[in-house]
């Protein structure tokens, strides 16, 4: 057995096939350990994607696009849209995020809380992604916002979008050490800007370059012209390649956005999209204005909250000394809501503050100038009202623009005073905007004058507090400049100072001195019309009516003047917004809860609106028509003779507790006395005080020069969103 097994096996070996066979088997089997399939590498994967994207850039066809996967988005992009719940793109984002990537100019226009920010922050992106930038590579995107309150916001929400590459962000918005922002902006891929800072940046800073800049956004482009911006932009312009791509978006389109679209872009594309629109505001947005005398307004305001408590309102104001002094007595009244206060005289850190706290809260007030106006994007709220008359329309459209964003609902209130209705409801109709006519329920006003006036006569510090909102108010009328809405001299002073509180009106320089320029204005454009030969005279004369208007220059010399002992009090009314808040939280800000019952049937209530289609939108409601007469006709009484009734028990008591041990009619005896040394008194005080702020102003420049501030934060957008200060 074993002798023939032997044999077999020889006979095997032998066979010169077999064995070829076997060692070709062999060879192979080795070959393939030894020389295993190249593996790719991540770039040359990258790449391969990239090259794939880019493929597909020039079937991109908005029609087609539904979710923004339809879109040839890289995966960190996409990834991150989804985590942050955006999954199908709104209008303008299908109509510019295609022109942007195939590398094009854009000039897009879009009503507000239409989503701009992703249709200019996604392109952004996928740009620096095409090029594979890194922190080496330097500045490769440039976002200019008008101002740093959306400067911060957009940088919030690419934190949020672009977490998943790993490009550097960072905020340059001025307010903290030049030298300290230089050492950190050529290391950042996406600077947010706002326009003034990056201009210092670039004449200041020796190290600043952007010669590898590939993509620039202007956003909000209307508000940083309006802001008066236009030059410093063009100068930035002038500083950046040629090669670079530029995305410029507005919420209006205006003939200056048009010219700075010229001045920036290249053969760009228009998207415009709602330009066929019927209405130039959101559909889910319900519009309605109510005339209001002036001494009425803080009464009907109010009333207003009182009926709102459970409510996220934004309220618009002319001006920062009427915020600062309302916010103050509105704490004190204790509508039974918190109340917030955002303007421009508070530091960078507090405005953040405000905001942050603003969007977090369920129901809230947020009294505000038109800082928070323009592109500021507060999550959920219910109400813009406007408690002051818009500059002009497209400035309407910006403030209603802060609720109804994205699909969501939202109502917008506007408070006209009888000689602002015609001129300003003519521009609202231009402009498209459908607005209803409604009336306050007179029964439901809620007076809240003699409070004030015990407020004012227990704080000497508050009252001239109203005084300035007196003042400042006025000032902020006369330096509108259409005249056919805004005419300060139809405003009953006495009362408009009755209802802040105050016993006597202030003495408003500006204004005797405009009143006497008019008078000489009308008296020889009289004289002009009947010397109508003398050709030269009339010139002379024309001359002169042109000077006696209220000249931009003459009212800035004043706004210089006065501006000077506004900026005196600053820290320390910040201090006191503070702790005025503080009080509130502690106090007013709890009333709501109990309220929160009766709250949609008291809306109803003092709003009983009888609604006036004023643009014949619905036809089949021309029939409703507006009645003012009973509501004027008793509001209009002075002095007023309604007492706080929307209130409950438990806060009536308070109140009168509060006021009980102040004698109304003596308080306001003292006051008028008080008026009459306040006069004399303020000129040396402002000069002493002028010395003073000079002072600490220099000291708080020291102090600020040393200690850190928010600025720049550049962030790095790298996997799992870290953020490093760099
Ligand atoms: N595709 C989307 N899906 C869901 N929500 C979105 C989308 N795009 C934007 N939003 C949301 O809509 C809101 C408005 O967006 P955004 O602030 O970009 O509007 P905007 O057009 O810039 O407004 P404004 O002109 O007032 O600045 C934001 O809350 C944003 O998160």
């Amino acid at each position: 057995m074993r002798v023939k097994k032997g044999k077999e096996k020889k006979t095997n070996d032998e066979d010169p096939v077999r064995n070829f066979e076997k060692w070709k088997k062999k060879h192979d089997k080795t070959k393939k350990r030894t020389k295993p399939p190249k593996k790719k590498r991540e770039w040359e994967i990258e790449r391969e994607n990239i090259e794939k994207l880019v493929g597909r850039y020039g079937q991109i066809n908005p029609k087609e696009v539904i979710k923004f996967s339809d879109f040839p988005l890289s995966q960190k992009t996409l990834r991150a849209l989804l985590e942050s719940q955006y999954r199908q793109p709104t209008e303008i984002q299908k109509q510019t995020i295609g022109f942007a990537l195939q590398g094009k100019d854009v000039l897009g226009a879009a009503k507000t809380g239409s989503g701009k920010t992703l249709a200019f922050l996604i392109p952004v992106l996928e740009c620096l992604y095409r090029q594979q930038w890194t922190a080496v590579d330097g500045l490769g995107a440039l976002i200019i916002s008008p101002t740093r309150e959306l400067a911060y916001q957009t940088f919030e929400v690419l934190r949020k979008v672009g977490k998943n590459h790993d490009f550097s962000a960072g905020l340059v918005i001025g307010g903290k050490d030049l030298k300290d922002e230089s050492l950190k902006i050529h290391r950042t891929n996406i600077i947010i800007c706002t326009p003034g800072r990056l201009l210092q940046h670039m004449d200041e800073n020796s190290s600043f370059h952007a010669s590898d800049l590939h993509m620039l956004v202007l956003d909000e482009a209307d508000r940083i012209l309006d802001m008066g911006f236009a030059d410093t932009v063009n100068a930035i312009v002038e500083n950046l390649p040629k090669t670079r791509q530029t995305l410029l978006f507005s919420a209006t389109q205006t003939k200056s956005v048009k010219d700075l679209a010229r001045l920036s872009l290249k053969n760009p594309e228009y998207v415009w999209v709602h330009e066929q629109a019927k209405f130039s505001t959101p559909a889910t947005l319900e519009q309605s204005y109510v005339v209001c005398e002036l001494h009425q307004k803080v009464n009907m305001l109010f009333s207003f909250l009182r009926s709102h408590l459970q409510k996220k309102i934004i309220v618009f104001f002319a001006c920062c000394k009427e915020v600062q002094y309302l916010f103050r007595v509105f704490c004190r009244l204790r509508p039974g809501i918190s109340v917030l206060a955002l303007h421009g005289k508070q530091q960078q850190m507090k405005r953040v503050e405000v905001y942050n706290e603003f969007v977090r809260k369920k129901a809230a007030v947020l009294f505000a100038t038109d800082i928070a106006a323009r592109g500021l994007d507060f999550p959920a709220v219910n109400w813009v009202v406007q408690f002051d008359c818009p500059e002009d329309a497209n400035t309407y459209i910006h403030r209603v623009g802060r609720t109804a964003r994205y699909k969501e609902g939202g109502e917008a209130l506007l408070v006209l005073l009888p000689s602002e209705e015609k001129g300003m409801i003519a521009q609202l109709q231009e402009k498209k905007v459908p607005i209803n006519k409604i009336q306050v329920n007179p029964e439901k006003l809620v007076s809240v004058q003699q409070k004030l006036e015990a407020f004012l006569a227990q704080e000497k510090e508050q009252k001239e507090r109203a005084q300035r909102c007196f003042v400042s108010y006025l000032r902020s009328i006369y330096l509108m400049k259409n005249k056919d809405v805004f005419d300060v001299f139809q405003l009953k002073l006495p009362e408009y100072a009755t209802s802040l509180g105050l016993a006597v009106a202030p003495r408003v320089r500006f204004l005797g001195k405009a009143q006497k320029q008019r008078e000489t204005a009308a008296q020889e454009s009289n004289t002009a019309a009947e010397s109508d030969s003398d050709e030269e005279l009339k010139s002379f004369k024309a001359q002169l009516r042109g000077d006696s208007k209220p000249s931009t220059q003459n009212s800035q010399s004043e706004e210089e003047e006065d501006s000077d002992e506004e900026e005196e009090d600053d820290s320390e009314e910040e201090d006191e917004d503070d702790e005025e808040e503080e009080r509130d939280k502690n106090t007013g800000g709890l009333l709501g809860t109990d309220e929160e019952e009766d709250d949609d049937l008291r809306d109803v209530d003092l709003l009983t609106v009888k609604q006036k289609d004023v643009f014949n939108v619905n036809e089949n409601e021309q029939d409703e028509k507006v009645n003012t007469t009973s509501f004027l006709s008793v509001v209009q009484q002075w002095p007023p003779q309604q007492r706080t009734i929307v209130q409950d028990e438990e806060e009536e008591e308070e109140d009168d507790e509060e006021t009980s041990g102040i004698n109304v009619e003596a308080a306001k005896e003292r006051l008028r006395k008080e008026d009459q040394e306040f006069d004399k008194k303020e000129y040396t005080r402002k000069i002493k005080e002028k010395h003073r702020v000079r002072l600490a102003a220099f000291l708080v420049l020291c102090v600020r020069a040393d200690s850190p501030g928010l600025p720049l934060i550049t962030l790095g957008l790298n996997s799992g969103g870290r953020t490093n200060l760099i």
